[in-house]
């Protein structure tokens, strides 16, 4: 394994005229737990897609313990995207296996006793769930893969206060030693104590970044505070 899993250097990216990121650079070594932080807009879900391959047309280098974004990048990464990417007319059961056939790491029984512990009815077709059922499924499915690297785009967005500290500790209760996270949200509250290191984006521009918790102490305030106050219009 590289030092870096995840290497980004002067990473710049457009979407015709409008600017999404500007030279955006930072790296996770791994055992880390990596908050992006920003506003929606901000050009969170951008990064990610152009890490997972998704988006190709960029300025700068991505690289993934050492490879350029592709298939074998694949096998490293396991990410949750921010919207539903399963056919929904799949049972959550059904959806279990195609990862289990997808993913040479996937762990199937972690998964089931996972859905059975979120309580994510294994019978339902994906249509049929609430928000935060799907969420919570996404959830299980991305982290019931050994990866090397978890990327979770808003994994918290659509679900309540407590099912929010749910969600939390299934990421850290499985996500294996040496392997890293790198988690985008906008809501920082009752996340920020995970992070090891943060990352704040404002219009695709890093304008903060840092071990969070030198980042409290010069500050002198929780992450949360800093955040409010760097991104106060
Ligand atoms: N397909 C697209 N075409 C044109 N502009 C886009 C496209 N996708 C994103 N953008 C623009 O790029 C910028 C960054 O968007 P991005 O989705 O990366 O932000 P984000 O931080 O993930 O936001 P959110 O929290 O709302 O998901 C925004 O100004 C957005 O309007």
């Amino acid at each position: 394994m590289n030092d870096n899993l995840l290497e980004i250097t002067r990473l710049n990216k457009n979407y015709g005229k409008q600017t999404a990121l500007k030279n955006v650079s930072f790296n996770i070594s791994p055992g880390r737990i990596v908050g992006l932080l920003g506003p929606n807009g901000s050009g969170k879900t951008t990064i990610i897609k152009i890490i997972n391959g998704l988006i190709a047309d960029y300025n700068g280098d991505v690289l993934v313990d050492g490879h350029m974004p592709g298939i074998e990048t694949k096998s490293i990464v396991s990410y949750l995207p921010d919207k539903m990417a399963l056919p929904e007319w799949l049972k959550a059961k059904d959806a279990v296996k195609v990862y289990t056939d997808f993913f040479a790491d996937f762990d199937s029984t972690r998964a089931k006793e996972l859905l059975e512990s979120l309580k994510v009815p294994e019978d339902k077709r994906i249509s049929e769930l609430s928000k935060g059922m799907k969420e919570k499924l996404l959830l299980v499915l991305t982290m019931s893969r050994r990866a090397n690297l978890y990327i979770l785009d808003e994994p918290i967005a659509g679900v309540d206060p407590a099912a929010r500290e749910v969600i939390l500790s299934t990421i850290l209760n499985n996500f294996a030693d040496g392997s890293s996270i790198l988690l985008s949200t906008h809501i920082i509250s009752d996340v920020e104590t995970i992070f090891d290191d943060i990352i704040f984006l404002k219009d695709g521009e890093i304008v903060l970044s840092g071990e969070a918790e030198s980042l409290r102490l010069d500050n002198k305030q929780s992450i949360d505070q800093l955040f409010r106050e760097v991104f106060r219009c």
